[in-house]
């Protein structure tokens, strides 16, 4: 079970520690979030689990109960030093000091064979660190709480103003179930803006853009409301004459904007490219 408001309280008074908001320190108190949490990802014994931001330790003992080997990431000194001191007792914690986009997955190491995601995110760095993370191998499943707004550009479909090149990204890789969203209330401090929780479950053929056309791709959604062909024209990238050439045999037209486009459309082409 979290830690409740008051106990909360206790514990951050204990240590002596004020909740930063600039490092987005909302804490869980609300024990159906943890559990919804751990039964979205299907967390069972022996899973490798990446949590983002441990804090209080809240997500991490449930994970722990659950028998799941923890790889997680605390930038927070204070907090480090909390969380190393359960890690003490605890074979299945490993903890990296730092910041998550350094070590968007902490110490797993490159060889596992699968792994999930389970965290309350940081939400100044969710974006960021999800387009490192998907450089890597991909996860099996990742349960995010995330900012409201990034779990709507995340899980965005085309023809929608929140759709860009994270949504193309994700949904390229990913089945995105519909979020829930969470109330400030089971935070404290109660974050000044909306949460939401998502899961994205890998697919089985999950397709991941080559570093060159994610580029090409995120360059391309600084202008959403130009025409694809007008942009590839004016790119510089190499990929983008070739994209310039296959538009019309992949079913894009030329005078289509970028956030029309769906997903499957941004994949044609760059397997026209490979
Ligand atoms: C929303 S709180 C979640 C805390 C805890 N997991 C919970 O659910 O109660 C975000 C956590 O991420 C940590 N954090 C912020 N920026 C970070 C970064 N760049 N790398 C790693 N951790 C970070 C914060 O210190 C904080 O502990």
């Amino acid at each position: 079970m979290p830690l409740s408001p008051s106990q909360t309280r206790e514990l951050l008074e204990q240590l002596g520690h004020r909740p930063r908001k600039q490092l987005g320190q909302n804490f869980l108190i609300d024990g159906n979030i943890v559990r919804k949490s751990l039964e979205l990802a299907n967390v069972s014994s022996g899973d490798h689990v990446v949590e983002i931001g441990p804090g209080l330790g809240t997500l991490t003992r449930a994970l722990l109960e659950k028998g799941a080997i923890v790889h997680a990431v605390e930038f927070d000194p204070k907090l480090g030093d909390h969380i190393e001191s359960i890690a003490q007792d605890e074979a299945n914690l490993h903890l990296v000091k730092g910041d998550a986009l350094d070590h968007p997955l902490g110490d797993l190491p490159s060889d596992i064979g699968d792994y999930k995601i389970v965290a309350n995110l940081p939400y100044a760095i969710s974006t960021p660190w999800m387009a490192v993370v998907l450089e890597r191998q991909l996860p099996s499943v990742m349960t995010l709480m995330l900012q409201k707004e990034a779990a709507q550009r995340y899980a965005a479909k085309s023809g929608t103003k929140q759709f860009g090149a994270i949504s193309i990204f994700l949904h390229a890789a990913f089945d995105i179930l519909p979020g829930h969203d969470v109330s400030g209330s089971c935070f404290y401090p109660k974050p000044d803006v909306g949460s939401t929780l998502l899961h994205l479950r890998r697919k089985s053929d999950p397709y991941r853009f080559s570093p060159e056309s994610s580029q090409l791709i995120r360059d391309i959604f600084q202008q959403r409301r130009k025409q694809i062909a007008s942009l590839l024209r004016k790119s510089k990238s190499d990929t983008a004459k070739v994209w310039l050439g296959k538009l019309e045999s992949v079913g894009i037209e030329p005078n289509a904007r970028p956030e029309q486009i769906e997903t499957k459309l941004w994949i044609a082409l760059d397997k026209e490219q490979s």
